[in-house]
């Protein structure tokens, strides 16, 4: 899979070097290209902003400089997806990640000020080339670039050969089962008074498994009803209902 991500502050990718992500980078995993915007201005100041038309605060990023950008990377094929992030995004989940894991390639348009002109991802859709812009969640940040950090990650890491041990991506939280994930433990068995939960220590698979679903159960019930909601309705058996 290739991932092109486009930003003014492409120092701001540098941490995908790090870890799994820039490991997999190496090994030719994921080909992970990072690209300054200014490359395509023309002016000698580099200006890849203007005032909004209809007025308001702040600065709107031109669409000539990002069509400049966006036309070299992303062909007419449809094998390409154009990645928007932007406070009016659908919410990024572990489904959409899952979904651009699919991707062949992937282009991450990262904006700054206000945002994009909004003629810009208008323009790409009518030449057939899917684009989605995406919102990590209900709070404001100044840019695209955090959300390029968060979408490769939780994109790359569900490519084949970039987790050491893949079934570590089954029992996720937001997982298949929808759960959060079960509290986990390790070496020692007592810390400073807070002893592990004995059934952990039991050896007893199916108590322990049990045990784990009882928690994820109580957690999710606690911390997401909205998750519980959206529950199928098979999803719960009968010794999950006696919770
Ligand atoms: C007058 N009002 C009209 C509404 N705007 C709204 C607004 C517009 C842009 C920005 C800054 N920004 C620029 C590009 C960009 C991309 C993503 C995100 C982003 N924020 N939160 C997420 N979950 C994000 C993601 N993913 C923010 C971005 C902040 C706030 C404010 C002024």
């Amino acid at each position: 899979m290739r991932i092109d991500v486009v930003t003014i502050f492409p120092e701001y990718l540098a941490p995908l070097e790090l870890s799994l992500v820039g490991k997999a980078h190496r090994a030719g995993l994921l080909d992970l290209r990072v690209h300054d915007l200014r490359t395509w201005t023309t002016d000698r100041h580099r200006t890849v902003d203007d005032t909004p038309i209809g007025g308001g605060a702040g600065m709107v990023m031109r669409p000539d400089v990002w069509g400049e950008a966006l036309d070299g990377l992303l062909g007419d094929d449809g094998a390409v997806e154009l990645l928007v992030p932007t406070p009016s995004g659908e919410r990024f989940t572990q489904r959409t990640a899952e979904r651009l894991a699919a991707v062949p390639r992937l282009v991450v348009a990262c904006g700054r000020y206000e945002g994009i002109d909004a003629r810009v991802a208008e323009h790409y859709r009518a030449r057939g080339v899917p684009v989605t812009e995406v919102s990590l969640g209900d709070y404001v940040l100044n840019g695209g670039e955090v959300a390029a950090l968060v979408v490769v990650e939780a994109v790359a890491r569900l490519l084949p050969g970039v987790v050491g041990n893949p079934d570590s991506l089954v029992e996720e939280s937001h997982g298949a089962a929808g759960l959060l994930e079960y509290p986990v433990y390790t070496r020692p068995p007592q810390w400073r008074g807070h002893d592990v939960p004995e059934v952990l220590l039991s050896g007893h698979h199916a108590r322990i498994a049990r045990w784990r679903r009882d928690r994820a159960l109580e957690r999710t019930a606690e911390r997401r009803p909205d998750l519980v909601a959206r529950l199928p309705a098979d999803a719960l058996d009968a010794d999950d209902r006696r919770l």
